[in-house]
């Protein structure tokens, strides 16, 4: 790879965010830990160095710090947040607790629009989100933004080629974020971007072709976007040493798991088993209420499903599974906290007699599609809405029965009717229906109800890390509301969700 860029991770959130920014770019990069031998950075090259945020503050005593060495190496580098803080301490200028910390949107002003800030106006909102402030910049620095709060919102020495910035250019909402990110790319460590998906997919094939070898692997397949890409780029690597398995754990949505099977076995030319695991994953999730523990039992329960499988196989030594990464952030790091266990990460049991390969583990969904994209599977299924695997288990709030099962799939399947034919299929991210576990007075015919609400939940995103509810118009959640509680029985109300993530998920469980 001629054109690398190294990430040094400090722990941030955002880290994984830094890294799309720069394939977005069409170079490519790496995550590294902060304390990356300067030996290997040597060997690797880069053409320039981002350092991450992290939770610490750079002057406490067991701070995570790069060798200064680092800073040596003629290479460029962007610190941001934390990163800036530790470059300003590395060239002795000051770091200290600020009094007022920052969080979320602050309105930038520029001060010296070269380098990173070439071509950006010069009042922008930006997102921050720390308690440290550099007080002071080291000497050979100068400012280059400012906030009301902040001094330095941004610095640089330009003949070492340092910038620092205090908020947070990676994330969406920092106005012209991705244009500083590739004026760093471009003008500062004067790349040339020569890498894309279609580079990702054809590496990726090459690394599970010497990985597997002549072994044999299974995909766990749902049919969506992540696994049927992640089956792909497997099957192309080792061919039909590769079998893909579908689970119809009874959780699925109506008339899903024909669906399914149907178009797999039209467009894709690879072994499928199907199996039929309803009554095994209802019996375990019986009087079972409390989300993460759903989670956990669908996760173990997947794997002894496929296990199963392996001992009908023969040998089998891998599982492919479609984890992209807001799986692996949602379900906890050792630095970041569990928003929940998605089944196939943090739902996994101890113990997985299976190597398991996540081809997808560092992408996002938007990304995934752009790979899908690459490997010309079908729309169709590259732009399918997302479905959690542990499926409508975590749409049906509190205890799951067969009978509230069936509401939440009628009313989903009457809901998503409505968005396609008012068209607006394409233009929201995830739209499905949700029941939560409240009943409630209603009347119908004269007569006195008391039945289940639908909560419909419609949002949209480009990545599932952040989203906003739809704005669905009136008339067509009038037609939804009215046709669930005509048609589905047992529900009397239908309620629309209007809560953005965060602080919401996207899914109620
Ligand atoms: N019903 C299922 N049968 C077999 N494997 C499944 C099933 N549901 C989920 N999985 C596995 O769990 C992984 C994570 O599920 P997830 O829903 O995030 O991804 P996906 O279904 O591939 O894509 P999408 O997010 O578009 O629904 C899948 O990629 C797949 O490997
Ligand atoms: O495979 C999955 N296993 C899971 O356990 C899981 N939980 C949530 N999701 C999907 O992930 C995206 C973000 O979800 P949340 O905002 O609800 O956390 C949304 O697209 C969710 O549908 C899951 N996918
Ligand atoms: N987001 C960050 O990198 C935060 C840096 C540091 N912990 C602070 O609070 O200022
Ligand atoms: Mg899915």
């Amino acid at each position: 790879m001629s054109n690398l860029v190294l990430i040094l991770d400090f722990g941030g959130q955002y880290s994984q965010l830094i890294a799309r920014r720069v394939r977005e770019a069409n170079i490519y990069c790496e995550i590294v830990p902060y304390d990356y031998p300067v030996e290997k950075i040597k060997e690797k090259a880069p053409k320039g160095i981002i350092f991450s945020g992290g939770p610490a503050s750079v002057y406490a005593e067991d701070a995570p710090r790069c060798s200064k060495e680092v800073f040596e190496l003629n290479i460029p580098i962007l610190g941001i947040c934390y990163g800036g803080q530790l470059m300003a301490q590395s060239f002795e200028g000051k770091v200290s607790r600020a009094e007022e910390r920052e969080y979320g949107k602050a309105e930038l002003e520029i001060i010296n629009d070269t380098g990173v800030f070439k071509n950006i106006d010069d009042n922008i909102s930006c997102w921050m989100s720390h308690t440290d402030f550099i007080e002071q910049i080291p000497e050979g620095f100068e400012i280059t933004a400012k906030t009301d709060s902040c001094p330095v919102a941004a610095m640089k020495n330009q003949e070492k080629k340092l910038y620092a910035v205090q908020f947070h250019p990676e994330v969406e909402h920092t106005q012209k974020g991705k244009d500083m990110i590739k004026n760093f790319l471009y003008e500062v460590c004067n790349i040339t971007p020569d890498w894309n998906m279609g580079d990702f997919a054809e590496e990726t094939i090459q690394k599970i072709r010497e990985e597997i070898g002549d072994k044999k692997a299974i995909c766990a397949l749902s049919g969506g976007v992540d696994s049927s890409v992640a089956a792909v780029l497997v099957h192309k690597a080792i061919g039909s040493n590769l079998t893909c398995i579908f689970v119809d754990h009874g959780l699925l949505r109506k008339n899903e798991a024909d669906q399914v099977e149907g178009i797999f076995k039209e467009k894709f030319n690879m072994n499928l088993i199907r199996v039929d695991a309803k009554d095994r994953f209802l019996s375990k999730l019986k009087g079972v209420t409390d989300p993460e523990k759903k989670r956990k039992i669908i996760g173990e329960e997947f794997i002894r499903v496929f296990e199963e499988e392996k001992a009908k196989l023969g040998e089998i030594d891998y599982l492919v599974q479609g984890t992209i990464y807001p799986d692996v952030i949602e379900s906890g790091t050792d630095k970041a906290s569990v928003i929940k266990s998605h089944h196939n990460v943090g739902g996994l049991p101890e113990d997985v007699d299976f190597e398991i390969i996540e081809p997808l583990r560092q992408l996002f969904k938007d990304e995934v599609r752009k790979v899908g994209k690459e490997l010309n599977i079908p729309n169709q299924i590259v732009y399918r809405q997302p479905f959690p695997g542990p499926g409508l288990a975590i749409r049906v709030l509190g205890e799951i029965t067969e009978e509230k099962l069936e509401i939440v799939r009628e009313a989903d399947w009457i809901f998503r009717e409505e968005i396609k034919k008012a068209g607006l299929n394409d233009k929201i991210w995830q739209y499905f229906a949700a029941l939560p576990d409240i009943k409630s007075v209603g009347v119908m015919g004269d007569e006195r109800t008391y039945c289940y609400t639908i909560a419909l939940r419609a949002v949209t995103s480009t990545d599932g890390m952040t989203a906003d509810w739809a704005r669905i118009p009136f008339d067509v959640l009038e037609k939804i509301s009215n046709r669930i509680v005509n048609n589905v029985e047992h529900v009397n109300r239908v309620v629309y969700d209007i809560t953005s993530k965060p602080p919401a998920t996207i899914e109620w469980e």
